[in-house]
């Protein structure tokens, strides 16, 4: 069994109510790939999350963006995993680069964090990747697998898993990695998984691509073998983001 393409649209602090629904009517009218070929999963703010939910056409997902570490309580400002499960929200994106360098997020608490999601029943896009300077040092590598680590050491199922691989430096920059360059992180974080975790995780377990990811370079990203999916940013908040479903074919 293959593993199902997958392609989700980070909308990250942006949109007002008027260009949500915009976006959704352009999602609304695409033609795609049927369900069984292509998850499509997006992700608004959490202030949109129950409008998304009530226009979203039924075979697109939704997903919040984070969530709170544990059980709700005097946690103000936090979301948590109980109330998005309850809104319906199926998906959740823990682990985003900006929420680990700009809001101090350790892989510890990102690891706790997916470990609690998938305990109330969300499905996990857990992320991973590197700044430019670790790159540059050679550390690649190393600091995806510590990342990948960090999470597999607080998770007994990968089932409601699928890891994005974002490289830091380029995300938002439209420096885009070369359909070899992901290939390379990609198929040694499957070999992380299959010596780390089983050979059975590593062969199913989705890893997803994000990071300047636009209509134009989706296509020969797509091809590359253990590259399954994309994690959209700036192109999910545009048309564009139709070709990108469409690179699953
Ligand atoms: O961070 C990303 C998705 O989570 C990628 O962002 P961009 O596609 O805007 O580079």
């Amino acid at each position: 069994m293959g593993r199902k393409f997958f392609v989700g649209g980070n909308w990250k602090c942006n949109g007002t109510t008027e260009e949500v629904k915009k976006i959704i009517t352009v999602l609304n009218d695409a033609h795609v790939p049927s369900g069984d070929v292509v998850d499509v999963v997006v992700s608004p703010p959490f202030v949109f999350l129950p409008l998304v939910l009530s226009l979203l056409r039924s075979d697109f997902h939704v997903a919040a963006q984070n969530c709170w570490v544990r059980k709700g309580g005097a946690f103000t400002g936090e979301v948590s995993a109980e109330m998005l499960a309850n809104l319906g929200v199926p998906w959740v994106i823990i682990g985003h680069s900006e929420r680990r360098l700009i809001l101090n997020e350790s892989s510890a608490f990102i690891g706790d964090k997916v470990a609690y999601a998938l305990s109330q029943g969300l499905k996990v896009i857990a992320c991973v990747g590197e700044t430019l300077e670790q790159r540059e040092s050679g550390s690649t590598i190393d600091v995806v697998s510590a990342q990948t680590k960090a999470i597999a050491d607080k998770i007994s199922s990968w089932d409601n898993v699928v890891l994005a691989y974002e490289p830091v430096w380029a995300i938002g920059t439209g420096k885009v990695a070369t359909p070899a360059q992901a290939q390379e992180v990609h198929a040694e974080l499957r070999k992380w998984l299959h010596n780390n975790v089983s050979a059975e995780v590593a062969e199913s377990v989705r890893i997803i691509y994000g990071g300047s990811v636009n209509g134009s370079n989706c296509k020969e990203l797509a091809g590359q073998p253990d590259l399954d999916g994309f994690l959209v940013g700036g192109a999910s908040l545009k048309p564009e983001f139709v070709d990108i479903i469409n690179s699953a074919l």
